[in-house]
């Protein structure tokens, strides 16, 4: 289904939109992607109304990039600094949804190396023309890119063809449908991302997808096809301390679900081999924001 700009421009009436990208040392996409969006949505058709870049810890002139683009710039740290900072891109997109204003949110990830604008209007679509959807979460077809550039099509998504998707699969049947669920694209109504916790790291879209199904149910949920989706890939050690952290963000929703039961909580330590046979033991623990309507401020109670 197309989603022309014209009949979105009318759906959106008084409803706000904040573009939130989070953002770790991405200074040689992020500042295209924001230009992107204000040229064709802010500019050309006022589908959005703000674009926010959550810098995470960046090293690089991430942020510098991302303003003089036309992002409003966030310090990951420096969004809610009374709380303990935690760290990872979980971490990164609960802030964004604190610093941000809008009625839907959209989360788009800054790393994308073929990104356009329908990226945004696509997950759009569905919440401003029909008042039930409540999340959106983007399809696309995923190719590898090799050190030779060339793209190798339906090399891409290794965690999720080799872990999220088995995991889904087995324990969540009914998303099983999401054919991207570890897809850093989704959009939602502010009130119920506001209702669920945030993992941390990088089991933050596998968290939200099980927990948003048990608050809103799957008729609440929609996926929209946006064609192709290149990215920055990851070493395969990245990925394999990703995939950690999404099992064990599966594993601590199968505990709450009362799925499973346990006498001693599963290990958080990964011991991976490098070429030389050096092995090095690495944490892919996970730690968890509540949901942000739970979240009592100390301005809220003086
Ligand atoms: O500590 C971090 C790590 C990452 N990011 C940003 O998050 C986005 C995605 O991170 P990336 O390292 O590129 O993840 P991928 O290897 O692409 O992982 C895929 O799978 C992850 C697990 O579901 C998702 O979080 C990603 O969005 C999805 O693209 C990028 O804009 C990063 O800059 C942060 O802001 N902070
Ligand atoms: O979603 C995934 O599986 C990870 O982002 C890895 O993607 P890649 O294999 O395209 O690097």
């Amino acid at each position: 289904m197309q989603w022309p700009l014209e009949a979105l421009l009318p759906a959106k009436g008084t409803t706000t939109v904040s573009v939130v990208l989070p953002a770790r040392d991405e200074e040689s996409t992020v500042g295209d992607i924001v230009t992107v969006i204000r040229r064709d949505l802010v500019e050309r058709t006022p589908l959005v109304d703000e674009i926010i870049v959550v810098d995470s810890n960046s090293t690089d002139a991430t942020a510098v990039r991302a303003a003089a683009a036309g992002a409003r710039v966030v310090a990951q740290g420096a969004v809610l600094p009374q709380l303990p900072p935690l760290t990872g891109k979980g971490e990164a997109l609960w802030k964004g949804l604190a610093a941000a204003r809008g009625d839907i949110i959209v989360f788009v990830d800054a790393d994308l190396r073929n990104f356009g604008s329908h990226f945004v209007s696509g997950l759009l679509g569905p919440l401003l023309m029909n008042r039930n959807i409540q999340f959106v979460k983007a399809a696309y077809e995923r190719p590898f890119i090799g050190e030779d550039g060339v793209a190798r099509r339906g090399g891409g998504g290794r965690v999720t063809e080799l872990v999220a998707r088995p995991l889904l699969n087995m324990f969540w049947p009914e998303l099983s449908g999401f054919a991207q669920p570890l897809g850093g694209e989704y959009a939602a109504r502010r009130e119920i991302l506001e209702q669920v916790p945030f993992v941390t790291e990088y089991g933050v879209e596998f968290g939200l997808l099980v927990d948003l199904l048990h608050l809103v149910g799957l008729d609440a949920m929609a996926q929209v096809d946006l064609g192709s989706r290149t990215h920055s890939h990851q070493s395969v050690a990245a990925l394999g301390r990703m995939a950690g952290q999404i099992m064990a963000t599966a594993w601590s929703r199968l505990e709450r679900q009362g799925r499973v039961l346990t006498s001693e909580p599963p290990s958080h330590s990964l011991l991976q081999f490098g070429l030389d046979g050096d092995a090095e033991l690495v944490d892919v623990a996970v730690a968890e924001r509540p949901p942000l309507a739970s979240l009592v401020l100390e301005e809220d109670v003086a």
